[in-house]
């Protein structure tokens, strides 16, 4: 279970997130839906550990909450296209692996086994040798779960992980993202700027308005039109 106890983020003189609380339960998946600047990615940039809350206490099952614990998808994959899918992947996992190794560029043979596993669970058996330039944006991203997965997280985020994406693609992309939070009994936080997407893959939603937190409830209880209404602010 994580949860986030009155945290608070402000950049000179704009409030960013202003006293969140909130606790998200492992095999779910979260939405967090708000208007341009309602404080999402600083929302998720916090839990990532990548700014420092000014106030406030992030655990998971009653700890702090540490680096190792999370990962992150970016909304192009942050992957580097001159490398193989298979090297981006293990790349995932280097902060678990001594630091001569990425010198080097030697991975353990057990951590290519999971990566190569990992590759399959996302559709992207047989691609362990392409070049990431080369594939498509949806190939990407699918690389850039494989890739967050392979630091082991308790905790899954993505921010606007499929905005690059045509909407089907988008789509597939999500569910898979949600598949593996349930399956793997991960805590999932994404940020969702189309609310049909949001839809189709929230077990539960957050709401942000102007850094506060508006909504928070299941998917099951409610409606559309609250949901449209936070996306416009309010
Ligand atoms: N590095 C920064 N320096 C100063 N202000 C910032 C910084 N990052 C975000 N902000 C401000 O904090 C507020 C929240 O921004 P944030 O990026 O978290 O919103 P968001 O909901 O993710 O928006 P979007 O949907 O457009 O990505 C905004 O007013 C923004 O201008």
């Amino acid at each position: 279970m994580l949860t986030v106890t009155d945290l608070k983020k402000r950049y000179d003189d704009a409030r960013a997130v202003s006293s969140v609380s909130v606790t998200l339960q492992p095999g779910e998946l979260a939405v967090l839906v708000g208007r341009s600047g309602a404080g999402k990615t600083t929302l998720l940039r916090c839990l990532d550990g990548l700014e420092r809350p000014d106030r406030g206490t992030i655990t998971l099952n009653e700890r702090p909450l540490g680096p190792t614990d999370v990962a992150l998808v970016f909304q192009e994959g942050a992957l580097l296209e001159r490398k193989s899918v298979l090297e981006n992947v293990l790349d995932g996992g280097l902060g678990r692996e001594p630091a001569w190794r990425e010198l080097v560029g030697w991975h353990a043979p057990t951590a290519k086994r999971q990566a190569i596993e990992r590759l399959h669970a996302v559709g992207l058996g047989g691609y362990a040798d392409r070049r990431v330039g080369d594939l498509s944006g949806g190939e990407k991203q699918r690389v850039g779960i494989a890739r967050a997965l392979q630091q082991e997280p308790r905790v899954l985020l993505a921010d606007e992980p499929v905005a690059s994406l045509d909407p089907e693609t988008g789509r597939t992309v999500l569910e898979l993202l949600a598949e593996v939070v349930r399956e793997e009994s991960l805590v999932g936080l994404v940020s969702l700027h189309q609310p049909a997407l949001a839809r189709a893959v929230a077990d539960r939603y957050l709401g942000l308005d102007d850094g506060r937190l508006v909504l928070d409830a299941s998917a099951a209880d409610v409606g559309q039109e609250r949901i449209l209404e936070v996306y416009d602010g309010g």
